[in-house]
């Protein structure tokens, strides 16, 4: 199968966006350049300045103006009339900031450079300027549709494939076959890991996995990550088999890196949802429609989830698979994780029993 022109484009916009250059973003002839706000540095802020306008604006999400402070809830720009980086990073994700100046309603070309930006996993802050004379100041800046961008998140669920498959013996599950998919979510591809050999006619085990590189690989103890992946797959491989989902979704959904700078802010007292907030993420950015497609790709239709997280069973069953049991999976409790555990029950919900984690 091969992608549409639009998809290719915005691909193309998230590249450049990630590399830190402006990119052009457009419909009906109206034209802005975007720049992940991150990305701005004294070359562009002189950049900028070269195309002559005092009209450049930072757009910031509805999370990080409520953490500044703003009286809005939704996304909004400040204006920007001299760059200046070292105001424009405070502003974006320094966790003392205040808003000094008010935040106004975005423009839909602005929301779409946020939506950019959250596609590429950068920071949501997004320095903007009108386009004129772009191109004499910028080598030749990427151009994207606006329509394009608002196609993407549909288009990258639709084109949802398997790509490859092949036996790979696991540890505690030694008759497991790895599947890869492309499609869905995020920057990479998706893997689902069937174990034994389930039967589909009856409810099948099934584990959606965020990943998480620090846990599932490395062993930190700051979360139980490692511990649920582990368990999920012995858990399966000697009851009856099951679908383990392992889905790019590292950090909620918000890229390793800004994971990273969420855990440098919970080292410095925030808790883990005050922390992405305060670099102006909702609580999770993840959505698991993309996960029951490939579930039913599968062949799954009636499943058995293991999961805390009551977010994940909603979305399988609004994704048309019939849910017949849920069962909880917990990591081993430790001084590290205890707070991240407690604040995932008490803030997003999710059916913890601290006493009842082993140690
Ligand atoms: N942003 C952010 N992400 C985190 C933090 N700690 C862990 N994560 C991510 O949170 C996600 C956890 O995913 P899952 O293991 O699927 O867990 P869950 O949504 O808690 O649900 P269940 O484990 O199924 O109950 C992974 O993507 C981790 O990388 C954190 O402090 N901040
Ligand atoms: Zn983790």
């Amino acid at each position: 199968m091969r992608d549409a022109p639009g998809e290719i484009e915005v691909e193309r916009a998230i590249a450049e966006i990630r590399a830190g250059r402006p990119i052009i973003l457009h419909e009906n002839g109206e034209r802005i350049l975007a720049l992940a706000a991150e990305a701005l540095d004294s070359f562009y802020c002189e950049s900028f300045e070269r195309l002559g306008r005092a009209d450049a604006r930072l757009a910031l999400s509805g999370p990080r103006l409520r953490r500044l402070g703003a009286q809005r809830r939704e996304a909004g720009a400040v204006a920007m009339p001299a760059l200046d980086a070292a105001r424009a990073h405070a502003l974006a994700f320094d966790s003392d900031a205040r808003l000094d100046a008010p935040a106004a309603a975005l423009s839909a070309l602005e929301e779409c450079a946020l939506e950019l930006m959250r596609l590429a996993q950068v920071l949501p802050a997004a320095i903007i300027a009108g386009a004129v004379g772009a191109e004499a100041v910028f080598a030749r800046p990427l151009e994207a549709a606006r329509a394009n961008v608002v196609a993407y998140r549909p288009a990258r669920l639709a084109a949802l494939r398997i790509v490859s498959r092949a036996r790979v013996p696991l540890e505690g599950a030694p008759d497991s076959e790895f599947v890869v998919f492309r499609g869905g979510e995020g920057l990479r591809d998706q893997v689902a890991i069937v174990i034994g050999a389930p039967n589909f006619a009856r409810p099948v085990n099934v584990r959606l996995h965020s990943a998480c590189l620090t846990g599932d690989l490395f062993g930190s103890l700051k979360c139980d990550c490692g511990d649920q992946l582990r368990y999920t797959a012995r858990f399966m491989a000697e009851n009856g088999g099951g679908v383990l989902l392992y889905l790019d979704q590292e950090g909620r959904g918000n890229g390793l890196a800004n994971k990273i700078r969420a855990y440098d802010l919970q080292a410095r007292g925030f808790d883990t949802y005050d922390a992405d907030e305060t670099l102006g993420f909702d609580n999770d950015q993840r959505r698991f429609s993309f996960a029951a497609e490939m579930l039913k790709l599968l062949g799954a239709r009636r499943v058995q989830v293991l999961t805390n997280n009551p977010e994940k069973i909603d979305a399988l069953t609004q994704g048309g698979l019939e849910v017949v049991a849920d069962q909880r999976i917990m990591g081993r409790r430790n001084t590290h994780n205890v707070r991240y555990l407690a604040a995932k029950r008490d803030k997003a919900g999710h059916l913890i029993d601290l006493d009842r984690a082993p140690a």
